[in-house]
């Protein structure tokens, strides 16, 4: 089984949303239940995941943020006691089928996580790294994307004089946004981040919250975040967990201004949490 980027997107996946812009469903999650061993973490979830949109996760600690995007690209699966019931469908093939082929799923859906995690080589190198396991050999061409992908995370103006020096000479907001182009290197099409500005400091968070903002343009991003705030100023959609169920999932301006669960109200008026 491939998948096809093109051939999968049909009239039918379209859905309107409250800017009456058609848009595409690049994640369908359909009564998803997750285990770990007996400790039920996810809840009948049921949640779409749109096209060039930026979807924040929000909740308490311990309320399956993480685990559901892990779900997403099923990494969750590397421990071993975990168990799923339902269906996630990612441009409409589900990933859970036992010829879904998921080292494409994994080059299609790149990952930023909490603390950088660069590589102990050089910049160049970080970035090189994906491109050049898929194959690509020639020099020019990884000298492309390296630029390309760099210019993509906003970082190239700052390293473009240093790329052979080692990543780890980078600040922290450095190192994540060299992470997020390591991760655009590889032409994904969704990008999943758990909490990739906890480690920041506030103008390293605001750098990389312009960038999540600029990227939406030719990628679906799904952001957790504890950072309330930062939800409000990023996001297209937010859904709200708690205890491993999603008790709300909406606009982002409705769900902060309006909510419609009085759970949610009290999460974000910092009632509980
Ligand atoms: N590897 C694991 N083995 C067993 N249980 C786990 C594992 N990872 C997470 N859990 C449990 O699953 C539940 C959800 O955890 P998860 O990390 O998804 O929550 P979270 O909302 O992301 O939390 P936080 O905001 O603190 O990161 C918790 O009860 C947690 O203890």
């Amino acid at each position: 089984m491939t998948l096809n980027r093109e051939n999968i997107i049909k009239n039918d996946d379209l859905e309107e949303t409250n800017t009456n812009v058609k848009k595409s469903i690049v994640y369908d999650t359909q009564d998803l239940n997750l285990w770990y061993g007996q400790d039920k973490a996810l809840k009948n979830i049921n949640l779409s995941i749109y096209e060039n949109e930026v979807t924040a996760i929000i909740g308490p600690s311990g309320c399956g943020k993480s685990t559901y995007l892990k779900t997403l690209n099923r990494m969750v699966e590397l421990v071993p006691s975990v168990r799923t019931e339902g269906k996630i469908l990612y441009r409409e093939q589900d990933i859970f089928d036992k010829n879904y082929p998921v080292e494409e799923l994994r080059t299609r859906v790149g990952m930023v996580f909490q603390k950088p995690n660069v590589f102990p080589k050089s910049i160049w190198e970080n970035v090189a790294y994906g491109p050049k396991i898929h194959g690509i050999k020639d020099k020019a061409t990884l000298n492309q994307i390296v630029e390309k992908s760099l210019k993509g995370a906003a970082i190239w103006d700052e390293v473009k004089d240093r790329l052979h020096e080692n990543a780890f000479g980078l600040s922290g907001g450095q190192q994540q946004r060299l992470c997020i182009a390591r991760c655009l290197a590889i032409e994904p099409d969704v990008i999943l981040m758990d909490e990739p500005t906890s480690a920041l400091d506030p103008i390293s968070t605001l750098k990389v919250e312009e960038l999540i903002h600029d990227l939406k343009k030719d990628f679906s991003i799904i952001i957790v975040t504890h950072n309330m705030q930062q939800a409000a100023r990023v996001s297209d959609k937010t859904a709200f967990f708690l205890s491993g169920e999603v008790v709300e999932f909406s606009d982002t301006n409705k769900l902060f201004s309006t909510p419609k669960d009085k759970r949610t109200e009290d999460y974000i008026t910092g009632r509980f949490g």
